[in-house]
């Protein structure tokens, strides 16, 4: 497994072969021996990210929400098990705690963007559970070729580690796996990436067992090309600061030692990988054709991670999805049956957030479950109205949804957290939108409109019905099949015995000649709509200070 807090990998790698050995055992046989995570710290750990802490919703939330306390409990070490083993792991933890340090590069001219994306990264690091020491931006027309920042940046961000004690530095693009190890041998500790980061996040959280096998194969992928290099730098640096710390964000992967038989190993893995997931598809598949049968609309919540997507299918549904203030919380996709204000039913799926650079490794391997939303009859765009950068969050998720082919699926923009925005905020982002909602999932806010605007869109789902026309009204048999639905029809004694699916604006005209049927739409109004939370009072809202040093 990647993420064995046990797999203290690189520094004592080449010292045994038994060792090394043990370590690919283990990292091929992911989910055998899965043990305590390696979340590592409360304290801190949501600076970059709003405080929602006193959060209170006026609707009850089902078992799901147990697991935010799962998680809860893996960051407070709650449980200081008597058995010595749990006590040497709280060691490590302890040990292995990381104090990071980013970096970026962005181009003249775009300064706030690679601000906005530096503060994202220290949110990731935070949520995979490391703390950020410092942030480091500089301005070059793109990253160096040899070592990512230019060599005398990269001599300065060596005095930064060593000043404030880092153990980790992580740069906010996809190193290749030269740079990486150029700029180790420069700072002389760990140097990781963003895409090693959110495949940690991914392989901390990932619950289903379908999402564990995405996962997984998201990560050899990644880790594949990088074979080489893993162990091997890190034995160069014996007596760094690497060898203490231990394996930790990023590195819970193989070392180099047999790199070749390895190769072979991960390739075999994928590949057994691949089937399983091609076999739960077929399953999910079948639910949903199950689902088609009965012409149930199907709608998405897509989005960018943290959007407040799984509080607005909790907010309508009482769904109960876990809510994290975390980046990522949502992995799987949670299907929930509702029904427009006018009693047509329609499910609506919580999906995974997405992320600008969002590794491909993982758009592939979480292809089937985006599938979900690639078969949606409506796409709801959830948007964090809050965000310094919305227009930047809804490029990236329309980016997401052109590569699975879903371009064409009506889309309602919903800006969410409309409760943290002033006026002026939500002026500007209805000239960026002028079709959107503005909703709340907090206060019930626009909730109705919402659910309105929801039905608008849904298609209307046709009615199947048995008829029995008698021979003198042809018209009501022509009309049926100008509509085209009709299914089966016979001549006998009595009439014209026809099974048709007909619009329901249809239903009125045929209905003298119905012998039965099924699902006509139940027209009954719900008796309970989704009032607004006048509950709790709102936190205000807060924005990450990162320490920041400027390098033009
Ligand atoms: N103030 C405010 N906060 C909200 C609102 N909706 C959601 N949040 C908060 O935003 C954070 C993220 O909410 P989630 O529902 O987990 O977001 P998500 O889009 O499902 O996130 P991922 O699953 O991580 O992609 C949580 O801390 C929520 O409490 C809102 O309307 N107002
Ligand atoms: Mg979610």
């Amino acid at each position: 497994m990647l993420n064995d807090p046990n797999d203290t990998l690189n520094p004592t790698f080449h010292e045994s072969d038994d060792r090394s050995e043990a370590i690919v055992d283990r990292v091929l046989s992911r989910g055998e021996s899965r043990r305590a995570k390696t979340t590592l710290f409360s304290e801190g750990r949501a600076e970059a990210l709003q405080d929602d802490r006193d959060t209170s919703y006026d609707f009850d939330v089902d078992g799901l929400q147990l697991e935010r306390e799962e998680r809860r409990s893996l960051q407070f070490v709650e449980s200081l098990s008597t058995e010595l083993e749990d006590v040497t792991e709280v060691e490590n933890r302890q040990i292995r705690l990381e104090n990071v340090v980013l970096i970026g590069v962005y181009p003249a001219g775009s300064q706030q963007d690679g601000e906005t994306s530096l503060q994202e990264l220290a949110a990731l690091c935070e949520t995979a559970g490391a703390r950020v020491l410092e942030g480091l931006l500089q301005r070059r027309p793109y990253p160096d070729p040899a070592t990512y920042l230019g060599r005398g940046k990269a001599g300065e961000l060596a005095e930064i580690v060593a000043e404030t004690g880092a153990d980790t530095v992580v740069a906010d693009t996809e190193l290749a796996p030269s740079q990486r190890r150029a700029l180790e041998d420069v700072v002389k500790v760990k140097v990781i990436d963003r895409t090693a980061v959110i495949l940690d996040i991914f392989s901390q959280h990932a619950k289903s067992r379908e999402g564990k096998a995405q996962v997984e194969l998201a990560q050899l992928s990644y880790l594949l090309p990088r074979l080489r290099g893993w162990g091997d730098s890190m034995s160069r640096q014996a007596g760094g600061q690497v060898g203490s710390a231990g394996a930790g964000m990023g590195s819970r992967g193989p070392g180099e030692t047999k790199i070749e038989l390895d190769r072979r190993r991960i390739h075999t893995r994928m590949a057994k990988l691949r089937r399983e997931i091609a076999g739960m598809k077929t399953a999910r598949d079948t639910k949903r054709a199950r689902r088609d049968r009965n012409a149930v609309p199907a709608v998405a919540i897509a989005g960018y991670t943290n959007a407040g997507k799984s509080s607005l299918l909790n907010r309508i549904t009482r769904a109960g999805v876990l809510v994290e203030n975390q980046l990522f919380a949502t992995l799987d996709a949670t299907v929930r049956r509702t029904e427009t204000p006018d009693g047509r039913p329609y499910t609506m799926a919580d999906t995974v957030g997405f992320v600008r650079n969002l590794p491909h490794q993982l758009v592939e391997a979480f292809r089937s479950t985006l599938e979900e939303v690639a078969d949606a009859d409506v796409l709801v765009h959830v948007v964090d109205a809050a965000h310094p950068d919305p227009a930047g969050q809804i490029q990236t998720v329309r980016e997401v949804i052109g590569e699975i082919d879903s371009r064409h699926i009506p889309e309602l923009i919903v800006f969410n957290k409309a409760d943290l925005i002033d006026r002026d905020t939500e002026i500007a982002l209805r000239g960026l939108e002028p079709d959107a909602v503005f909703v709340s999932a907090r206060t019930g806010r626009g909730i109705d409109e919402l659910l309105d605007r929801i039905a608008e869109l849904l298609p209307i789902a046709e009615i199947e019905v048995d008829l029995v026309v008698p021979y003198d009204r042809g018209d009501i048999i022509s009309m049926l099949h100008d509509a085209g639905g009709v299914v089966r029809e016979s001549h006998e004694a009595d009439g014209t015995h026809v099974r048709a699916r007909v619009h329901p604006d249809q239903l009125g005209s045929i209905e003298p000649f119905r012998v039965g049927g099924k699902g006509a739409p139940d027209r009954r109004r719900p008796d309970v709509r989704h009032k607004p939370n006048l509950g709790a009072p709102e936190p205000a809202p807060r924005k990450l200070e990162l320490p920041r040093r400027e390098q033009a």
